[in-house]
């Protein structure tokens, strides 16, 4: 595996949030992967960066002055008066007003932003932010946990140096915030793998393409229950592939969401640990200026063991790095096993059983040929 310059940016008050005790997203898991990366000493081979917060001018890049004011304003305590009654800017009890929301948020979009910035001026080859890869904010509203897109304000960084961004995510919901900021230009490419029917957010079916320029430039692979690292890649690659074809992207910009991994409290997929990472080594090895972000992820422990492993594929050293996990803050999370692994579970991969998953691979292929390179 070459060497490539790695930037990673973390801020110790992430892992002190809460959305609350009884809600699915932990931002804990970003203090637990920093733990495990610094036990496995990975932290001197990378430029370690704590970004500046963003600020609410950067924010309203891509969301409105009304929601990013809001936003700076509200709490637990003025919520119900400032979102009418829950109607707006916060809806749902996905997206609660937590202590400090405005804070994290900033934190996650600052890293991103910094990210694109360090990326694009050459001085690394990747960069980190495992904090980011918040995909469901949108424009005027939050949804699916996320409050501001730092992946869209990442995106518009990089369009300012380069004129074609890549933008690929593997969370197993689909990526809709960001498809939705990108629908209608052909500079950004939006591809998500995603698991589709009677599941959360709903959208990203196979024939959503774009509008207008952007009609192709949205590439939607929808799956079902059980998908394995075999099928995942039998899909994943060749799309890829083509994708570089017919896009020649100047930066690619990777969402680990972590919750398509087997075993996810929220996914339903039945991806390893290497399956998922396997991604990202594939991405990495085309040597394009590349972002790895974090997202989704509520089997804590394996979010953690995918982000620290995908650290080190990052790094270029993951056939080096000891699978018995170092003594950490967190050691007795990673118990019976305590082993740097996420085993496949014996769910039925029903992707392969009604032959949709060919139908699917074929109907994209042919769709990505019909853009001309
Ligand atoms: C009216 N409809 C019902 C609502 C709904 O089904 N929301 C999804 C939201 C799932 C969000 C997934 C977020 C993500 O993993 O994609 C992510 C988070 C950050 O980056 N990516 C959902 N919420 C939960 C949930 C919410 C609170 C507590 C426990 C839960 F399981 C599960 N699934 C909407
Ligand atoms: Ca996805
Ligand atoms: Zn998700």
């Amino acid at each position: 595996m070459s060497k490539r310059r790695v930037s990673y940016y973390y801020d110790p008050d992430v892992g002190s949030y809460s959305y609350g005790v009884h809600h699915a997203m932990k931002p804990q898991r970003m203090r637990i992967t920093h733990e495990l990366v610094q036990a496995y000493d990975m932290l001197p081979k990378m430029h370690v960066l704590r970004p500046k917060r963003a600020s609410p001018e950067a924010m309203t890049r891509f969301h409105t002055d009304e929601y990013i004011n809001f936003l700076s304003r509200v709490t637990p305590d003025n919520a119900r008066r400032l979102t009418y009654q829950g109607s707006r800017f916060l809806v749902g009890d996905d997206n609660p007003p937590f202590e400090g929301v405005f804070e994290f948020s900033s934190i996650s979009a600052g890293g991103s932003i910094a990210a694109a910035n360090r990326l694009m001026e050459g001085h690394s080859d990747i960069a980190i932010n495992w904090a980011g890869g918040l995909h469901h904010a949108k424009k005027r509203e939050a949804s699916g946990f996320c409050y501001i897109n730092d992946i869209v304000l990442g995106i518009l960084e990089m369009l300012r140096y380069v004129p074609r961004v890549l933008y690929i995510d593997i969370d197993c919901h689909h990526g809709d915030g960001v498809e939705e900021a990108f629908w209608a230009t052909n500079r950004v490419m939006t591809l998500s793998l995603h698991k589709f029917g009677e599941f959360f957010p709903g959208t990203g079916l196979l024939e959503d393409r774009g509008r207008g320029k952007g009609m192709g430039y949205a590439v939607n692979v929808p799956l079902k229950d059980g998908i394995t690292d075999e099928s995942y890649k039998s899909i994943f690659e060749p799309v890829f592939d083509k994708i570089l074809d017919v896009f020649r992207p100047s930066a690619i910009v990777l969402q680990c969401g972590a919750d398509s991994l087997s075993g996810d409290k929220l996914g339903g997929l039945n991806l390893t640990m290497h399956g998922h990472a396997h991604c990202v080594q594939y991405v990495r090895s085309k040597n394009i200026p590349m972002m790895l972000l974090g997202g989704g992820g509520y089997t804590v422990k394996n979010v953690a063991r995918a982000w620290t492993y995908e650290t080190a594929c990052a790094l270029g050293i993951e056939r080096d790095i000891d699978l018995n996990l170092p003594w950490n803050e967190y050691f007795e999370w990673f118990g019976p096993r305590y082993r740097l692994e996420v085993l496949e579970n014996n769910l039925e991969d029903l992707n392969i059983k009604d032959g949709s998953l060919d139908e699917v691979r074929e109907k994209c292929l042919r769709y990505l040929s019909e853009l001309s390179p």
